[in-house]
């Protein structure tokens, strides 16, 4: 038995296509064109794969984007005052400051400084808050990506048990709080696992939907998978210039019902729901919404 590979570049391709015709309805009836703006300090390099791919996606679905790339050694101020500055542009709908920042940096800080109804990464805690009770302003993207993957193939997660591994504000912790909402795609038993969490392997055992996001490569191999389980890779590392997930997908997918692929999974789903936010930020603040 081999499991279902699921396909988020497609999956992506065909998001991407719908809101590409919402853009152009958008444009036609508001004479506005959505643009998203990110900032990257420094170099990481997760976000120099997620910068190139997104600029590419945003003009092929009509959306203008520019990127603000500042230097490694950037002050905490500088940023501040940079991003209070896209705050009060009203050509800018979406602000998407690329994490980790650089270590003088405090990423709470920036993050709490975003106009709420221009961040598209649902990062703010206005947002985070909106989502937790069921009622947000923006998904966020990754999570989004990942639940509309789930959606994808069919299976029921009504009471099944998630195990997520990674605790972050971008996959870990907002992921855990869409899958035990109610309705379509959620309902699900959480686990979120870290790393002083005891009896990693046996927990992960017991899960039928795994959703692997701490940054390790291959760090979930097939002894930890029960039959049958879903499992989605989020992980995005660098090997011998090769990308290689969190997940050992040779061996995984000889015993899960479906996997997603790296490349090719959860990233191209990232950034179909990014340009979405980023079309719902422009729709708030033109008072189409
Ligand atoms: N494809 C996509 O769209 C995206 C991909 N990514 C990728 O996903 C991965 C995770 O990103 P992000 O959430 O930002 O990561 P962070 O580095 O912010 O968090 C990693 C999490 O994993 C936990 N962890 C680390 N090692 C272990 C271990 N051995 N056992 C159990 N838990 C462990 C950490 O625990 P603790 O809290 O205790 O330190 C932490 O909670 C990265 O590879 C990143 O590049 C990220 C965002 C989007
Ligand atoms: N504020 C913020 N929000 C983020 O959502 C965010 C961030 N910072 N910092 C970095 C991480 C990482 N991330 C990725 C998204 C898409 C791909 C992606 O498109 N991946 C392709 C890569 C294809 C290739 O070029 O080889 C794929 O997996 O197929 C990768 C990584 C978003 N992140
Ligand atoms: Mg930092």
């Amino acid at each position: 038995m081999s499991a279902e590979i699921i396909d988020g570049k497609a999956l992506a391709a065909t998001f991407r296509g719908q809101i590409a015709d919402e853009v152009n309805q958008f444009k036609t009836q508001t004479n506005v064109v959505p643009h998203l703006t990110a900032v990257l300090v420094g170099d990481d390099p997760a976000s120099a794969v997620y910068v190139r791919n997104k600029q590419r996606s945003c003009e092929k679905a009509g959306i203008q984007s520019t990127l603000q790339r500042l230097p490694a050694e950037t002050s905490e101020a500088e940023l501040i005052s940079i991003v209070e500055s896209l705050n009060t542009d009203s050509g800018v709908h979406g602000i998407l400051v690329q994490l980790p920042l650089p270590k003088q940096i405090n990423e709470t800080a920036i993050l709490d400084v975003v106009n709420p109804l221009k961040d598209v990464d649902a990062f703010h805690p206005e947002n985070v808050g909106l989502i937790v009770q069921g009622r947000p302003r923006y998904l966020p993207c990754t999570p989004y990506g990942i639940q509309q993957m789930i959606l994808s193939t069919k299976m029921e997660t009504a009471g099944k048990h998630a195990v997520i591994l990674g605790r972050s504000e971008i996959v870990g912790k907002p992921m855990a709080m869409l899958l035990i909402q109610r309705g379509q795609g959620a309902d699900a038993t959480v686990t979120i696992c870290h790393s002083r969490t005891q009896n990693l392997n046996e927990i992960v055992k017991t899960a039928d939907i795994i959703i692997a996001a701490i940054g390790k490569p291959e760090f979930v191999t097939a002894d930890m998978v029960k039959p049958g389980a879903v499992v989605i890779d989020v992980g995005i590392n660098r090997v011998n210039d090769r990308l290689v997930g969190d997940v050992d997908f040779e061996g995984v997918k000889k015993v899960a019902s479906a996997i997603t692929p790296v490349p090719g999974g959860v990233g191209p789903m990232t950034i179909a729901m990014l340009l979405k936010n980023t079309l719902t930020a422009a729709g708030i603040q033109s008072g189409c919404q």
